[in-house]
């Protein structure tokens, strides 16, 4: 078998934007109307520092404009509700980003129910949910980083996967459980793995596509990989990389890329895989919310 085409989600991400921005301009030319993107960060967690900050740059360079609140870690639960209650309530705000993971005196369901579901951009709302749990992906905001895994198995693949066994493995709300549901909405055999499944690398030697949302480095051996599959990678792990000197650290997936490449038709890397697509779906879903307020048809993406 030769080597893996590798799916450059960097670049793929990059035409999402494009076409955001473009969009963006339309609706400021039609309405006088920008979407507004507020971000809400709570502690200092380092990685989801750089999250945001990414996530506030991109909303920028869409167009947007782009409001970032940062609470203190020891941050009340009532003081967060009643910043999402104010971002709610202001027009010029459509759509909410409220970190996670957010600290202990949190809890972060009640936050999320409390994100009106129209303005709910990463779709973790019960309504959104409940939408993709029935089906309706045309209605509901889907979550950002299966939305964006999505459109790469579609490139690779089509848009009709009947047939095809989809192996997830991995089952939380963020991740595992909708992608999960956007590929049993797109025709493929759905299979759910997790932390308790027996014989995993046998499992997973049935996918023809198979998905990793574990956050274990490289866990999945070349030889859990079918031959043809297609293997997306969602993990983001920061290792140890002593190769780069003392101290430095690099990210790798949760899958063995050079092993898993040799046995793939296709994979995505990391970075610059699924990670770009999320936040490329998150301007997607804000321009797409812009416009419903504004009452104007919203494009598909
Ligand atoms: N690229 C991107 O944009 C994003 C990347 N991520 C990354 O994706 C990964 C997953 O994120 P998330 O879903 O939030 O993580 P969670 O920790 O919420 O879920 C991890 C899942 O993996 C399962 N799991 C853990 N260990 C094993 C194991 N040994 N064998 C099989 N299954 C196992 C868990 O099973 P159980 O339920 O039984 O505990 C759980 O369902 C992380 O690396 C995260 O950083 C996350 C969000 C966005
Ligand atoms: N409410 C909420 N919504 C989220 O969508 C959300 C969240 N909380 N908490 C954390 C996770 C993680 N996440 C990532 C987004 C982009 C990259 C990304 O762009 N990664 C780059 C690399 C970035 C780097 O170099 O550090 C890449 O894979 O190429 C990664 C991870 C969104 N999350």
């Amino acid at each position: 078998m030769s080597e893996a085409k590798r799916i450059d989600g960097k670049a793929r991400a990059a035409g999402l934007v494009e076409r955001v921005k473009a969009e963006a301009g339309a609706l400021e030319a039609a309405t006088g109307r920008r979407p507004g993107l507020a971000v809400v960060i709570v502690g200092e967690d380092p990685a989801s520092q750089v999250y945001v900050a990414s996530k506030a740059r991109m909303a920028e360079e869409c167009g947007f404009k782009s409001v970032k609140h940062v609470l203190g870690a020891e941050t009340p639960e009532a003081e967060l509700l009643d910043l999402v209650e104010r971002l709610n309530g202001d027009p010029t705000i459509h759509g909410i980003l409220v970190q996670l993971p957010l600290p202990r005196q949190i809890d972060a369901n009640k936050v999320i129910r409390a994100i009106a579901p129209e303005k709910d951009v990463d779709g973790f709302h019960l309504t959104n949910v409940g939408l993709v749990g029935i089906g309706d992906v045309a209605t509901a905001f889907v979550p950002c980083t299966p939305a964006g895994a999505m459109i790469l198995i579609r490139d690779a693949l089509g848009e009709d996967l009947s047939g095809r066994h989809a192996v997830v493995v991995g089952r939380s709300n963020i991740v595992g459980k909708p992608m999960a549901q956007l590929l049993l909405a797109a025709n493929a055999t759905v299979t759910i793995a997790h932390s308790r499944t027996a014989d995993l690398p046998a499992l997973c030697r049935m996918a023809d596509i198979l998905v990793a949302a574990v956050g274990r480095p490289e866990m999945i051996r070349g030889d859990w990989v079918k031959p043809g599959a297609v293997v997306i990678d969602v993990g983001i792990n920061r290792v140890e990389a002593p190769e780069k000197g003392e101290g430095r650290t690099r990210l790798v997936g949760d899958v063995a890329y050079a092993e898993a490449a040799e046995r793939a038709a296709a994979i995505t890397p990391v970075p610059g895989g699924v990670g770009p697509m999320t936040i490329a779906m998150l301007m997607a879903n804000t321009l797409v919310s812009a416009c419903r307020a504004a009452g104007r048809a919203a494009p598909k993406f």
